[in-house]
């Protein structure tokens, strides 16, 4: 049964090329609020502080807030990607993530190869990673790109790729980053019907996104982050104000 639960995490991102005395002095100088010097002397950014909540079968849950406020690391977080510094993140459940457009590909590999690489990793057998590639090859509709190597497509191109595998795969943790709802319009409307199938078929939903409209449209929670802080949590009028 698919279930997050986080209690006081914390993210830090090390700033590798700030550590020079003068130029740690003048970023440490005018009382940060997210950077700060770590037990090793490094500057890092305090990307996320104290998260503590609990995402239950069933709900979709929207991150809002300004830029820079951590929603993109908080999934990256739940994706597995950074290991907090502090706290505990319990994660249960399989996760689709549709965070970076290139994420879980391999970059020398083609279309064709990473979607049947991916059926593979998820258990297939090479008959049915086969039959799944043929699918999802017709829906990405990527014509002969689909045999080149994914380094040479573009971003446009990786997004219809992701998007259609991830529709195939039908995660129970969907994870999403807003530039996922922004392919060109032609292939947004070809895709809706399997979006809204992937955002009601998985158990949990998160998405990190400015568009209130999405947000009122998927989702049933919002949480709202800022500055590496929850600020407010409820329902998605309570966090938004009614619509
Ligand atoms: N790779 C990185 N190295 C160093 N700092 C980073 C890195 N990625 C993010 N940060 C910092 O962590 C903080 C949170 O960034 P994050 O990308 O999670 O914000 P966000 O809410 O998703 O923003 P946006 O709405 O602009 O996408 C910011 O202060 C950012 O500068």
């Amino acid at each position: 049964m698919a279930r997050i639960e986080a209690e006081g995490l914390a993210i830090e991102y090390p700033l590798y090329h700030h550590n020079a005395r003068s130029l740690k002095r003048r970023l440490m100088g005018a009382t940060p609020r997210r950077l700060k010097e770590d037990p090793s002397h490094r500057v890092v950014v305090a990307a996320l502080r104290d998260l503590t909540f609990t995402i239950e079968r069933g709900e979709r849950v929207a991150l809002v807030g300004p830029n820079g406020a951590g929603k993109s690391t908080l999934l990256r977080t739940v994706a597995g990607i950074y290991e907090p510094v502090a706290g505990r993140l319990r994660v249960e459940g399989e996760i689709g993530s549709l965070i970076d457009p290139g994420a879980g590909m391999e970059a020398l590999a083609t279309g064709r190869e990473n979607i049947v690489l991916r059926g593979l990793y998820r258990g297939m057998s090479e008959a049915e990673a086969e039959a799944m590639a043929e699918e999802v090859v017709a829906f990405a509709d990527l014509g002969e790109f689909i045999d080149v190597q994914i380094r040479g497509y573009s971003a446009g191109m990786q997004v219809r790729l992701a998007f259609a595998l991830a529709t195939a795969m039908m995660p129970e943790i969907l994870l999403m980053d807003e530039w996922f709802l922004a392919g060109d319009a032609e292939f947004m409307a070809r895709a809706e019907e399997r979006l809204k199938q992937l955002v009601t078929g998985a158990d949990i939903l998160m998405l990190a996104t400015h568009d209130m409209a999405v947000v009122r449209r998927w989702c049933t929670r919002a949480i709202r982050i800022e500055g590496g802080v929850i600020i407010q949590d409820g329902t998605v009028d309570e966090v938004l104000g009614p619509a």
